[in-house]
Parts: structure tokens; C-alpha cells; sequence
């Protein structure tokens, strides 16, 4: 079997980006990100997605490493988000004859992105496409994370090329399929991948798990991250539990601070929390943390306490960012706590009132609101803050 092929006839064509610094534009890549691609061979030939465009050219090497100068005759676009289908032209000049199979809704993005209208194969719900010795057939999953999305089914091996679902950052370092990498590395990095890119899809992310889900799947073929096999339960359930939105339990303590006095709330609420016996607490100042992974954590634990200053009127604009956030993703439920600080005319606290009704989250217990600086009159409040969210975190 030639180094690349998962199962026989099915390669890995893909390509690791370690450049990149921000994925989107947005959120950071400090282990790399993996764009994959995969060619499947019977009579004919199948290319299930491209890659990245300024990796187009290594995809055309790894491609000709199997194929050699064979033609491609197909390639399926289940996802037209340009981290994969930004190849898709170059492609076509390449294999002229390439006839492009994808949904309505792809075919028209392909218009629209790429001015491509001809040679194409319109394909719905349940449709098959017959490589000769290979049938694959393909399933709608809108709105995971893009309206046109689609995996494709091979059935005869149990194969879903699922698109992102199932995806993870961090590049693949030399394995390709779970039992040639260290599966560990990529659990906090597929959180990190589901609660930036896919977090706000949670109900058609549970569609498509129970489309999918009814599926005899032995091997999981994503976009990005390893090809799973062995850990196929451990990931489904991974999935199943971001996209009800299910926290284990552990508290986020997330705050801003400009001079330090919200900070000594923030430090004090964390330790009367580990006091109080709640072993999972992670604490971030918002103007420093790395967003993506702020939400990792916001959407891996059941718990968050938000803390910020007043400022010009207003909550301090990185927590107002890590709010927008929030509701963005329309997160249903989180035991809820705030605390905040002002000067001369408070508002914070009011603002992250405001934010839990618009959430529908009732707050645990009243906010802590303190006035300038902070003091060992502080301590008492905090402490009764803290001991109210460490009994709705340790109540499981
Ligand atoms: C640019 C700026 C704007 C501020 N605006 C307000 C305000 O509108 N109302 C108020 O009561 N305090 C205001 N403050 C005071 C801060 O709220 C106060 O310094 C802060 O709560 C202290 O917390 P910290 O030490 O964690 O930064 C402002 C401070 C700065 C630096």
C-alpha cells in the first residue's frame, strides 16, 4: 500500500499550512492546520475537495505521486468555503475534462466564485455517482457551517468524507489516520476548531449527526485533522456534546482589567472557587488571552464568571468582544456570575445584567459591583459569589 492510501484505492492528498498565522483571519494556528484532500480510484477517478490556493501546487504534486498522468474525471465539492474549493480553477485548467459535482446551491457559489459554469454534474439528496467498482452517493448537512454543505458516502468501506465536521486544527505531523498520530493532541484543538468556526450551528450540527449517525461508518475522512477510525465513538461524542452545547463541569473566569483592581477580584473569585473545591478553573484576562482559546474554554465548561471595569460608559471593549462572542453563538445555556468595577458612574455590571436576560441565562447569584479600588473589603463579596457558583459546579 503506498504511503498515502488509508484504504485501498482512497489517498490523502492533502497539505499542512504551519505559515498561516490566522485561520479566517481570526483565529490563531500555533500547531498548523492541515487543508485534505482525497482521491478516490475505481474505473474512473474522484477528487473529494482541493485545498488552499497557495497550496495548489503541492496538492497537483501529491495528486501526480498516485496518479501519475492519469486524469482526474470528478471532483466532488462538498464545502465551498475557499480554504477548500480556492483550488478548484487551477484544477480545471489542469484537467480540462474535470466535470465538477456538487449541490445547486455549490454549483452557484462555483459561479460566483470562480466563474465556472460549465462541465459540471448537479447532484441532491441521495444522489450516487458511479467511479466504476466505487459508488459514492451524498447527503445535505446545510448549514454545517455554510448553507451548500454536503458529505459524500462511500458505502462499500464505510467511508464519510465529512467536510469540517469532524475537523480539527493542528497540521499532521507525518500521520495521517488517528492510530498513526497521538489522538490527544487534537482534542482541545477540535473544541478550539468547533467553537470558533462551527460553535453558533449547534442545531444542524445535531441534524447532521442524526443523519449521519444512521451511517455504518468505519472511517471518517474531514478537511482538517487526522482521519478517524479507532477514535470514531470518542469524536462523535465530542461532537454531539459541543453542539448541545453540554459543559462539563469547571469554571471560566474571563475579565478585563486596565490598572488592576478588577484583576484582584478576578484572582480572589478563582481562589475562594479552588477553596471551595471546584478543581477545574481556568482564568483569562481578556486582553491578553487568545480569543479562540477563551471560547474553547467557554464552550468545554458549564460554568463562566465575567468580570469588567467601567469604561467611557460602557463594559470594557475586550469583554464586550468576548460577549458579542457569545451571543453570537447562541450558547443556551452557562451557570452565569458577574462582577464588575467603576469610578464615578458605573455601568459594567449593568451591562453583563443585560447581556444574561438577552442570553435568557439567570445569573447564580447577584453581581459583585465595587467602587475604585480594591480592598480587603472585597474579599467577603467575592468569597459569597464564589461559593454560590462552586455549589452549581460541584452540584453534578
Ligand atoms: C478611559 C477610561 C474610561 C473610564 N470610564 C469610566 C466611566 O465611564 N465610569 C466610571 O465610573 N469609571 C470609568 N473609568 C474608571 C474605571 O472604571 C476604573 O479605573 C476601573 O473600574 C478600575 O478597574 P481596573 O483597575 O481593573 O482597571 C474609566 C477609566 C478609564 C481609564
Amino acid at each position: 500500500m503506498a504511503i498515502t492510501e488509508i484504504l485501498p484505492g482512497i489517498h490523502y492528498v492533502g497539505v499542512n499550512d504551519r505559515t498561516t498565522t490566522r485561520f479566517e483571519g481570526l483565529w490563531s494556528l500555533p500547531s498548523g492546520v492541515s487543508y485534505n484532500s482525497y482521491l478516490v480510484i475505481g474505473e474512473k477517478i474522484a477528487l473529494i475537495d482541493t485545498v488552499e490556493e497557495a497550496f495548489g501546487s503541492r496538492l497537483f504534486e501529491n495528486i501526480r505521486e498516485v496518479i501519475g498522468e492519469r486524469k482526474i474525471d470528478y471532483l466532488v465539492v462538498n464545502h465551498m468555503e475557499p480554504d477548500h474549493s480556492s483550488s478548484i480553477a487551477a484544477l480545471r485548467l489542469r484537467y480540462p475534462d474535470l466535470r465538477i459535482v456538487g449541490n445547486a446551491k455549490t454549483l452557484q457559489m462555483i459561479g460566483g466564485y470562480y466563474g465556472i459554469g460549465t462541465g459540471t454534474v448537479e447532484v441532491g439528496e441521495g444522489s450516487t455517482l458511479d467511479l466504476g467498482g466505487k459508488v459514492l452517493s451524498f447527503h445535505l448537512i446545510p448549514m454545517v457551517h455554510w448553507p451548500e454543505t454536503m458529505v459524500t458516502w462511500y458505502a462499500d468501506e464505510g467511508v464519510v468524507f465529512s467536510g469540517d465536521a469532524f475537523g480539527t486544527f493542528g497540521a499532521l505531523d507525518g500521520g495521517i489516520t488517528d492510530s498513526q498520530v497521538e489522538p490527544e493532541r487534537y482534542w482541545d484543538e477540535m473544541r478550539r476548531y468547533y467553537a470558533c468556526i462551527v460553535g453558533k450551528y449547534g442545531v444542524p450540527v445535531q441534524k447532521a449527526l442524526q443523519k449521519v449517525g444512521g451511517l455504518p461508518i468505519r472511517t471518517i475522512c474531514p478537511t482538517h485533522g487526522p482521519v478517524w477510525q479507532r477514535e470514531i465513538p470518542r469524536v462523535v461524542d465530542l461532537y454531539d456534546r459541543l453542539s448541545r452545547y453540554e459543559g462539563e463541569p469547571g469554571a471560566v473566569v474571563a475579565y478585563g482589567s486596565m490598572y488592576g483592581n478588577t484583576e484582584q477580584m478576578a484572582e480572589r473569585i478563582a481562589r475562594e472557587l479552588a477553596e471551595a473545591g471546584v478543581r477545574r478553573i481556568r482564568v483569562h484576562n481578556l486582553s491578553y488571552a487568545d480569543p479562540s482559546v477563551v471560547l474553547r474554554d467557554v464552550f468545554r465548561y458549564d460554568t463562566l464568571v465575567v468580570g469588567s471595569p467601567t469604561y467611557n460608559a460602557e463594559l470594557f471593549p475586550p469583554v464586550e468582544q468576548l460577549l458579542r462572542r457569545l451571543e453570537a453563538r447562541c450558547i443556551p445555556q452557562r451557570n452565569f456570575a458577574f462582577f464588575g468595577s467603576f469610578t464615578w458612574a458605573a455601568a459594567a455590571v449593568r451591562r453583563m445584567k443585560e447581556f444574561s436576560e438577552r442570553m435568557k441565562w439567570e445569573p447564580v447569584c447577584g453581581p459583585v459591583e465595587m467602587k475604585q479600588g480594591y480592598s480587603p473589603a472585597m474579599i467577603d463579596p467575592c468569597r459569597s459569589l464564589a461559593a454560590a457558583v462552586a455549589e452549581r459546579v460541584l452540584r453534578k
